[in-house]
């Protein structure tokens, strides 16, 4: 892909994600600079991927090709009011931030942006991310081009055509490996109840897991009921299972917490 210079404005969880992904397919590490207020968080990143790092924002915005906004959303008026002395007039935004919109965005940087809204997720970590992307009509190929090989180079990818739709992402993709993890955490500890130790109920619900993902991955044919039918013996231990699942009503309480999530996205829309 093309080797743009990019600068991570802030430097946290998901900012590192981006940049771990994306040297492990073969960025190249000096045309990346994160920034952050405090060395622990740069000094890290400077060890672990050879990146630049600078304490100073502006002169690492103003440096790049690519910026890349990773601050959290409640601080990014904050970050962006002195990025207004940046030219951004040839340089592609991208921001990572839940809950702030494009026109929020032009408005904190007081500039007309080449802009991509992007929701990513953490296994970018270890470019197995998923990230939504929306971009509106103005932006030019070669800026659309660049956003898509960024975030395919640490994950899949796909392009939203409502902005609003990025709510949708962060729902089903940017918030829900904590999903999965909740529900590896409820395995593990009911697996200790049951008599194993820490450490062999990590591996059951690990294992499984990855099983049960890798398994989806290999048969796209397949629809998710089915794989879990394949499971599900009549009369047996899976299907009292699932029964109990249903009898609590798993289906609704999921949806309940997705539409919390995108109700959430809306309201900081309003507040930050
Ligand atoms: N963590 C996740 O799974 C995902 C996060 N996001 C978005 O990514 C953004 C960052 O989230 P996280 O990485 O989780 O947060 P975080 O708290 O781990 O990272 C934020 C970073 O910003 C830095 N920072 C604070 N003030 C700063 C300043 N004035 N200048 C430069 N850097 C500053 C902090 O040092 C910290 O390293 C948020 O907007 C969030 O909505 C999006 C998708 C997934
Ligand atoms: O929890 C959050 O607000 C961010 C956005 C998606 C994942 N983490």
């Amino acid at each position: 892909m093309e080797q743009r210079s990019i600068a991570f404005i802030g430097a946290g969880n998901m900012a590192r994600s981006i940049i771990a992904g994306l040297i492990a397919s073969g960025y190249d590490a000096k045309k990346i600079t994160a920034t952050a207020p405090s060395e622990t968080r740069l000094a890290p990143l400077q060890h672990d991927f050879g990146i630049n790092t600078d304490s100073d924002n502006l002169r690492a915005a103003q440096q790049a090709d690519v910026v890349v906004l990773a601050v959290k959303p409640q601080l990014m008026a904050d970050v962006c009011l002195p990025l207004q002395a940046v030219d951004f007039s040839n340089k592609l935004v991208i921001s990572i931030a839940a809950g702030i919109n494009s026109a929020r965005l032009a408005t904190m940087l007081d500039s007309q942006l080449h802009l991509v809204r992007v929701m990513p997720n953490t296994p970018a970590l270890i470019g197995k991310g998923m990230s939504g992307l929306y971009a509106d009509s103005t932006l030019a190929p070669q800026d659309h081009q660049f956003a898509s090989d960024l975030l395919q180079a640490v994950g899949e990818i796909c392009w939203v055509k409502q902005e609003a739709d990025i709510n949708g992402i962060i729902a089903a993709a940017g918030s829900a490996p904590a999903y999965f993890f909740l529900f590896m955490e409820a395995i593990q500890q009911q697996a200790m109840a049951q008599g194993f130790d820490e450490q062999t109920a990590r591996l059951l619900v690990q294992q499984t897991a990855l099983g049960a993902a890798e398994m989806v991955q290999a048969n796209p044919e397949t629809d998710l009921a089915t794989l879990r039918q394949q499971v599900t013996s009549k009369g047996g231990t899976t299907a009292e299972a699932i029964n109990t699942f249903n009898h609590h009503h798993l289906t609704e309480i999921v949806a309940k917490a997705m539409q919390a999530a995108v109700a959430r996205a809306q309201e900081m829309e309003q507040l930050f």
